[in-house]
């Protein structure tokens, strides 16, 4: 295999993808790396060592066509705009992609190897070649919790959602820290004046936020000093997509035969990256906490169990802490007064990384023969 394409390499998902890529020297592993546009075809290719110098035509069935390898990291729309014609044409190569579109089809695999390389390994000797990247609260549970899933132990789980504004795109993220600051900006003069009171501030910032003035072009209603308990579409039946997305992607990625009920709510908060969760299992047997920490710590190189104290929860257990890093911290673990099989746990992840460009890189890398 030796051309590989990139379309979407230069927006949010895409950069990060970028960077890690060079960052881990994957283009070294990469014959020839070739970069697609649906904005400026013919325009100067980034320069990451390859051969080709010139963007190509990401609409081009028949460009994208001489490619071995296809990553897309442009989003579902144009997923949905070119992958049938593609193959309908006889492309037969690997399809990468950070979209949903393909991610329930049954000729498609979610990527998360260190979850589920077994299903991977799996894929690619039956001659599999969709390898869809999960959505990112599902991916960034597995990764925290994944000894607990892999192992069998979890009759049922529920997930309550802290997702950045990140997961909304890369817009979202300017319209919360406009948020910020202009409701900072509101009340500049009296914060500056310690005898101000406080409920005149607040009344003030209340004001605000439900005034035509705040910024929020993008989420529809205010984020910062506020919060949103609904992400994705309305699916009719009380339930959000992302919500739908927990159960079936998590038992998908795990290839369960027998399937673990996720369920939970999403909700937006304004941190910028990472996704917290804070999740009630139901376990199979009742094991004592050493021991459930110890099977989620061997699980994988990057989740981390978290002491449940105060001191160490608030200072590694927090969107600021995490980001911008692929450790996936998991703390506040006890047992619950429900019973001795009920435990909680609240876990952290970068979206960006884990949720969304890592599983990507690795797999075009599983798939290049150079990931052990
Ligand atoms: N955001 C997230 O958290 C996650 C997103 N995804 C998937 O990834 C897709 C892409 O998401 P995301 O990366 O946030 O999308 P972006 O909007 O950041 O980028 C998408 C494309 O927009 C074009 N673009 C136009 N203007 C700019 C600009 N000023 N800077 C950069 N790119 C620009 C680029 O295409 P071109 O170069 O061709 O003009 C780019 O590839 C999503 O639609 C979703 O399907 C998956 C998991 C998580
Ligand atoms: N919906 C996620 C982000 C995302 O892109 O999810 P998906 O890849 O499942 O569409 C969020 O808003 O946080």
């Amino acid at each position: 295999m030796k051309k590989v394409g990139f379309i979407g390499w230069r927006g949010m998902v895409g950069s990060v993808l970028m960077q890690r890529m060079r960052e881990e020297n994957d283009f070294a592993h990469i014959p020839e790396a070739h970069f697609f546009t649906t904005s400026n075809a013919g325009g100067a290719a980034p320069d990451f060592g390859q051969a080709a110098k010139t963007l190509l035509d990401a609409n081009n069935i028949n460009e994208l066509a001489q490619m071995d390898i296809i990553v897309s990291c442009q989003g579902g729309d144009y997923t949905k705009q070119v992958y049938q014609p593609l193959r309908d044409g006889g492309w037969n190569g690997y399809w990468i992609d950070a979209a949903s579109t393909l991610r329930m089809k049954e000729d498609a695999i979610i990527v998360l190897d260190p979850v589920n390389r077994n299903v991977i390994d799996a894929g690619l000797a039956n001659g599999v070649k969709n390898y869809i990247g999960g959505n990112c609260t599902v991916s960034l549970m597995l990764m925290a919790l994944g000894g607990l899933f892999q192992n069998g132990l979890v009759e049922w789980a529920s997930s309550m959602t802290y997702q950045a504004a990140s997961g909304a795109g890369a817009k979202n993220m300017r319209e919360l820290i406009g948020g910020m600051g202009a409701i900072h900006s509101q009340v500049a003069s009296e914060l500056s004046d310690p005898a101000s009171a406080i409920l005149d501030i607040d009344r003030k910032v209340a004001d605000f936020l439900r005034s035509d003035n705040y910024p929020k072009e993008n989420f529809g209603v205010p984020l910062a000093g506020s919060l949103i308990p609904w992400i994705d579409v309305d699916l009719g039946n009380g339930q959000s997509k992302e919500e739908w997305k927990g159960g079936v992607e998590t038992n998908k990625i795990l290839n369960s035969q027998q399937p673990v009920i996720v369920e939970g709510l999403c909700v937006r908060v304004g941190a910028m990256r990472c996704h917290s969760q804070a999740i009630t299992l139901k376990l199979k047997q009742n094991l004592p906490i050493s021991e459930i920490e110890q099977i989620i710590a061997s699980a994988n190189a990057w989740t981390k169990v978290v002491p449940n104290t105060k001191e160490a929860s608030i200072h590694e257990l927090t969107p600021a802490a995490v980001t911008g890093t692929l450790t996936t911290p998991v703390g506040r673990i006890r047992k619950l007064a429900m019973g001795d099989e009920f435990i909680s746990a609240f876990t952290v992840g970068d979206q960006l990384l884990w949720g969304a460009a890592e599983p990507l890189r690795r797999v075009l890398r599983i798939i290049l023969g150079n990931l052990d």
